[in-house]
Formats: C-alpha cells, structure tokens, sequence
C-alpha cells in the first residue's frame, strides 16, 4: 500500500511529456486478437497497471505478450482457449473488449461478467445487442457470459441506444472479421474509436466513418499484425492542464493535441487561462484571476466524463459559484466528500454540484475514490495550505504514468511514500523507485514495467 504525499503551494513550471492514451491502447490491444498471421508491434503503450492487466487476459487467452521500453508485442496466431478468466476481468472492465474479436475469431468466447464500479453500474446491453444482431447466441450464467456464433459472423445494422465508447470498439472489432457489412448508428466519435479504427484497417480490416456516428465496417477474411503508434493521452494531458493552471503556472504539456481537447481549452479559457496549442503540444499560462464557469459532461465532442472531478478542483480556485453537470456516469460525485475534507464548499443537487469557489484549501487525508477522481485530490493538493495525503494509489496507477516524477519535473512538491517506510521515514522524502517497488510488492502488483522484458 502507498500514499501521495503532496505539500501545496508551488507555481508549477516548464514541460511535461505526455505518455500514450490508456483508452486507446486497451482496446488496440485486445485488437490484436484478430491478426492470425504476424506480430503487432504497439508503439507508445503506456507502462499502466491497466495494460498489464489486459495484457495478462491476453496470456491468459494463449497470446504471447512481451513489454519492453514503452513497446508492446503480441503473437496471437495460436489462442489456447477462447475462455476469459475472472482473476483479471474483474480488476479492470476494458477486458470485456476481447469478447468481439474473439467471438469474430473463434466463433465462441466466455467472459466472466465485468461488474459495475465505484463511477457507476456501466451495463453491458449496447454490446450484447451489437454480438446478437451481428447473429450471436449470447447466455448469462454462473457470472459468465457465452457468445457463440454458427460460422462467421454475419454484417447486419446496429442502432446503439447511447453512443458508449466500450461497445461501438467492440462491435467494430467482432465486425471487422464478419461475413458481409455492419454499420453501427449512434457510434461514439472519442479519438480512441478513430485510433482504433485506424489500427484495424492497417491490420486489413475496412472500417469507415470512424470519428463520425455512423461507421461502416466491411468484414474481411483474415487480418494480420502490424506496427502502430498509440495517441498520446488526452485526459493524462488535461490533468497536467489543470495543474499548470490552478497553480497560476506556466507549462508547456508536450503531445497534448489540441483538436482532442476542445472543450477542455474551450472551458478554461472562460475561466482566463491564456492556451497556446502548436503543433508539437499546448502552453497554458495562468496569471489572471480565474472566472466561475458551468460545464457538463458529454460524450465527445463533448466535455469529457474523464475531466470532470480534475475540472472541479479548478473551480474551488475560481471566484464565484460554479455548476457542474455529470450526465454520462451516474454516480460520478463521489470526489466531492473528498474535497469537503479539504475546506471545500460543494454541494450536489441530483446530477449536479455547485461549487462556490475562492476558499482556501487546506490539506487533508482524502482518498482516491476512482482514477480521475485521486488525480483532482493531488491537484487540489498542490495549492491547498499544508499537506495532503492520498490514499487509494491503486486507482491511479491505472491512468498515469509516473504522475509524482512528472509533477516533481514542474515543480511540485509531491512523492509517494509506502506505508511501511512511512511509520520509519515521517518528515524524509524517501527514494522514489524503491518505494514504488516496495508499494507493488505491498500491492501484490509485479512491478513488470520497470524490471521485467516480458510479460508472464
Ligand atoms: C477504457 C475506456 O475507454 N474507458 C472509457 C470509456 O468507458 P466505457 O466504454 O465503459 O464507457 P461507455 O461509453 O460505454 O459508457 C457511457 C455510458 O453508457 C452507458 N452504457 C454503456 C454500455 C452499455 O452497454 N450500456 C450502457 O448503458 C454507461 O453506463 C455510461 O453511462 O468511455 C467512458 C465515457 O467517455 C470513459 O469514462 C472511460 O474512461
Ligand atoms: C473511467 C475510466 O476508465 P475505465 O473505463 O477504464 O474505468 C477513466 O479512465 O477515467
């Protein structure tokens, strides 16, 4: 078990790097699945928690993994079995992504069933649907849930009911093997749909329309692996954002693409953030007061659910009152008790908070109570009076890489300690690595990234 430990109170300055999309590679690498001739080379996957994870159902499936300086290889030419097990379904949902290609592949697959989390229930229906009308047999039982099909897969319509981002990648994948056309109406639109779409049509796959709410998928025979370069990561890219921001700093957030953060820089430059995009990442600056501003969540183009509690804890710095608006998630608030720990005046009106800005912050032992929602803690910590403590590190290591060296690189004052090394080293800044080692071991996670070639 390990624990950020942030002082506030530093204009955070200079450049960050950001790492590849957590939300592209997932999927990309369940894609990977499909290619029964050659190796897929993955290119900019993020050392995250997440992508041991899928890369473990991988294994699990018979795949062989290997990981090595931000490159991931995947030989998927023999699967062992078409069965996913619970072990690693049930520590993160996206494994549910390899039931399309291995329904589309093999023609059966077993998944245990994903579950709900601390955001919300997050059905799986808009999948399912997708499997039935694309001629699947789907049965739930003993928390498993069987896909078979009887030969390919056949091309059909699917209208989705809400624009999830989950099932338009999944559909897209079981299709791309499918006898005949699919199209999938209401598609979600995110860059990670364009990233993967772009990743299956290399692999020879015909996808068209990604990006838009209509996309078309021909079914080819075969598809093979190739080399790709995931998307940088555009909600790692707005935390860093926000970070500059709500430290009234100056920081260049390298790889950030602007086009993917519309909103995002559309809203804080309400708020008086000055933003810079070139074409290599964007500069913010913040040297003005900040303004109130109202947002809601959307699915894209819309302002991203993935922001929304990072964006919150801009607003308890700006002056006046605020309300934000969480459409897509329905239990995405559960940061705002966190922040009340920190002096913060927030309250929630069923799908919305009010947030009356301008109070000081003060540091507090708060927790991350989902990924996103431990990023707003540490940066409300970077500007509230004294130090802040957060817990829940497991959550956060799902979504950034190296948060606490990127931060230290701006600036901030922020390590991570384990909570062993803590009771014998209160008030020292223990040496990183090692403690985020000891933190894996406490966690049970095997540091792969750092000191392991391959996978397994
Ligand atoms: C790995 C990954 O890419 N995760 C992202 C993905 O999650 P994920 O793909 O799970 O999110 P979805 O777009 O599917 O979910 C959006 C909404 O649709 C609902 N829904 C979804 C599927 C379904 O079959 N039925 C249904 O009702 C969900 O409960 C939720 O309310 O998109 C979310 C919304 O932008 C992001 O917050 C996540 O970071
Ligand atoms: C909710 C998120 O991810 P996931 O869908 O993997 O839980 C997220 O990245 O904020």
């Amino acid at each position: 078990m390990s624990k950020f430990i942030v002082r506030g109170g530093r204009k955070l300055t200079g450049s960050v790097k950001v790492s590849g999309a957590k939300n592209s590679v997932l999927p990309i690498i369940a894609a990977s699945l499909l290619a029964e001739e050659g190796v897929s080379v993955i290119i900019d996957a993020p050392p995250l928690d997440d992508v041991m994870t899928i890369s473990r159902v991988l294994e699990s499936l018979g795949a062989g993994v290997t990981y090595s300086n931000d490159v991931i290889e995947v030989d998927a030419r023999e699967l062992a079995t078409c069965e996913a097990p619970y072990e690693w379904v049930r520590k993160m949902r996206a494994s549910f992504l390899v039931m399309g290609p291995l329904l589309s592949r093999l023609g059966r697959t077993r998944i245990s069933l994903p579950g709900g989390c601390a955001i919300g229930t997050r059905p799986i229906d808009q999948h399912l649907k997708g499997f039935e009308a694309l001629g699947a047999e789907i049965s739930l039982g003993q928390g498993f849930i069987e896909a078979r099909s009887h030969g390919r897969l056949r091309g059909a319509k699917v209208y989705l009911d809400v624009a999830s981002v989950g099932a338009t990648e999944n559909i897209m994948m079981a299709a791309a093997l499918a006898e005949g056309v699919t199209t999938i109406e209401n598609a979600a639109k995110e860059p990670e749909i364009v990233d993967l779409a772009n990743y299956l049509n290399s692999m020879g796959a015909i996808v068209r329309g990604a990006g838009t709410g209509v996309i078309r998928i021909e079914g080819v025979e075969r598809l093979h692996g190739v080399r790709h370069t995931v998307i940088p990561d555009r909600i790692e890219a707005g935390t860093y954002m926000v970070a500059a921001a709500i430290t009234g700093g100056d920081v260049y957030v390298e790889g950030a693409i602007a086009d993917h953060l519309g909103p995002v820089i559309a809203k804080m430059e309400e708020m008086g953030v000055t933003i810079l995009p070139d074409e290599n990442g964007v500069r913010v600056i913040a040297d003005k007061p900040l303004k109130a501003v109202d947002l809601k969540t959307l699915p894209y183009p819309g302002f991203p659910t993935d922001m929304q509690s990072q964006m919150m804890a801009l607003l308890l710095r700006s002056e006046g009152t605020s309300v934000v608006t969480e459409t897509v998630f329905e239990n995405r608030f559960m940061h705002v008790d966190e922040f009340h720990n920190m002096n913060a005046e927030i309250k929630i009106e069923g799908r919305s908070a009010i947030i009356t800005g301008g109070a000081q912050l003060v540091g507090a032992k708060v927790c991350a109570t989902d990924l996103r929602a431990g990023a707003a803690m540490i940066l409300a910590g970077l500007v509230a009076e004294g130090t802040t403590e957060v817990s829940g590190t497991h959550h956060i290591d799902r979504g950034y890489v190296h948060l606490a060296e990127k931060l230290q690189g701006l600036g901030a004052d922020i390590w991570r300690i384990s909570l062993e090394e803590k009771a014998t080293e209160i008030g020292s800044k223990p040496e990183t690595a090692k403690v985020e080692a000891a933190a894996a071991q406490a966690e049970e996670i095997v540091p792969l990234f750092q000191v392991q070639p391959t996978l397994g």
